[in-house]
């Protein structure tokens, strides 16, 4: 008899695609969506439905993206395919776009534009672990010579920009022909093969239960005869009973154990990522522990206060400010459960930012918190966000 295959579950994984401007990223989304669908029998999403995204709010910045779903014989898929090149660099700065694995769209008579260098670069920036490259409008190139040297171009400009040129996967096709004749199996055979590529070259994503423990402190209580109790949700890894924790930011670290972890009021043996807990700390004082702080596994990060980020400055018309600012801006930085004020260094050039704007910053904050590259903050005045960015380097 035949084995139960759509019980499956199939691991999941954030994908989306990048490149210049026309190079064919929408009509990719749609043939591979196209093609997997008919597969496995989901929903086709046309290039019309995916090109028309509507807006979406997500923290006060209004978000333009689709989001697709497929599946392959081993995963399934979360796409996200951006409608212009100016969504692309806000939403992989705020972190819409975040992607486990992310498909590079060239267009082979085009060869590297200059939004494909920025989007490998931002890429890079913003921690997308891996690439892939689909070398599209392969029905424009009779020369097969031409087609080389555009590989050796896309390659060179990975390497340059961290990436591993030589190893990444880059697949030859015609994204048009894909979706226009989906019968063909020709025609699609490029779909399959990315496919087999993202299967088999992205890597499984580290699951949050898998990573060492983390749990921001939301609110801290005293509970007579007990002691102290810190709540929040754990962003990742296991906390055991009377494990070892360090309490880390804005105050000197701190070891202590964990001698009690409670959810719903019930009584638990371990936490792990996603749960929201009480964990009750032995031999703390109430008043040595704050929200804005984390519990984590001793020594899986530490406390700073300098560092560098990218940002994106919400416009007017988001609720962004209405006026620049320049070096010496002193906005409170929102990282996790609270804000800490801060001072803003622009780059060496760089005059002012404008709301609506994308620039690189240095940050100092007044405390140092836990962080780690990658950390997601948010800038805001009176409590109102006027940028969203994260930490792409710790400076001190
Ligand atoms: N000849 C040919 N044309 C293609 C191919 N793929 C896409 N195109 C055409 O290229 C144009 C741009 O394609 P899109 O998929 O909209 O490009 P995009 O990268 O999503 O563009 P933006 O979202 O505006 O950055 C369209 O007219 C497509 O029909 C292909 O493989 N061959
Ligand atoms: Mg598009």
């Amino acid at each position: 008899m035949a084995k139960d295959k759509f019980n499956r579950t199939k691991i999941h994984m954030n994908v989306g695609t990048i490149g210049h401007v026309d190079h064919g990223k929408t009509t990719l989304s749609a043939a591979i969506t196209q093609h997997c669908a008919k597969k496995f029998g989901d929903k086709v999403m046309k290039y019309d439905e995916i090109d028309n995204a509507p807006e979406e709010k997500a923290r006060g910045i209004t978000i333009n993206t689709r989001h697709l779903e497929y599946q392959s014989d081993n995963r399934h898929y979360a796409h996200i395919d951006c409608p212009g090149h100016a969504d692309y660099i806000k939403n992989m700065i705020t972190g819409a776009a975040q992607m486990d694995g992310a498909i590079l769209v060239v267009s082979a008579p085009d060869s590297v534009m200059p939004q494909t260098r920025e989007h490998i670069i931002l890429a890079r920036q913003v921690g997308v672990p891996n690439m892939i490259v689909f070398l599209n409008k392969t029905d424009l190139v009779d020369d097969p010579e031409l087609l080389e040297l555009v590989e050796e171009e896309v390659k060179e400009v990975l390497t340059v920009n961290g990436f591993p040129g030589d190893e990444i996967p880059i697949i030859k096709g015609s994204a048009f022909k894909a979706m226009s004749e989906p019968d063909n199996a020709e025609a699609t055979a490029c779909i399959d093969e990315l496919l087999a590529a993202m299967d088999s070259y992205f890597p499984d994503p580290a699951r949050d239960a898998d990573k060492p423990f983390l749990m921001p402190i939301e609110d801290v209580f005293t509970i007579p005869g007990r002691g102290t109790v810190v709540t929040g949700k754990i962003e990742r890894g296991i906390i055991k009973l009377n494990e070892e924790i360090e309490i880390i930011g804005i105050k000197p670290n701190k070891k202590t154990v964990v001698t009690g972890i409670e959810m719903f009021n019930k009584l638990l043996d371990e936490g792990q990522a996603g749960d929201n807990v009480g964990a009750l700390l032995r031999g703390v004082e109430k008043k040595e522990v704050e929200r804005g702080q984390v519990l984590a596994k001793p020594g899986s990060i530490t406390p700073h206060n300098k560092f560098k980020g990218q940002i994106y400055c919400l416009s007017k018309e988001e609720g962004g400010r209405h006026s620049p600012f320049f070096t010496g801006y002193r906005p409170q930085f929102y990282f996790r459960t609270t804000d800490i004020t801060g001072t803003v260094k622009l780059p060496e050039g760089k005059e002012m930012v404008m709301p609506g704007d994308n620039t690189e910053i240095f940050g100092e904050l007044i405390h140092p918190i836990a962080m780690e590259k990658g950390l997601r903050f948010a800038i805001r005045e009176g409590g109102r966000t006027v940028a969203s960015g994260q930490v792409t380097d710790i400076t001190e």
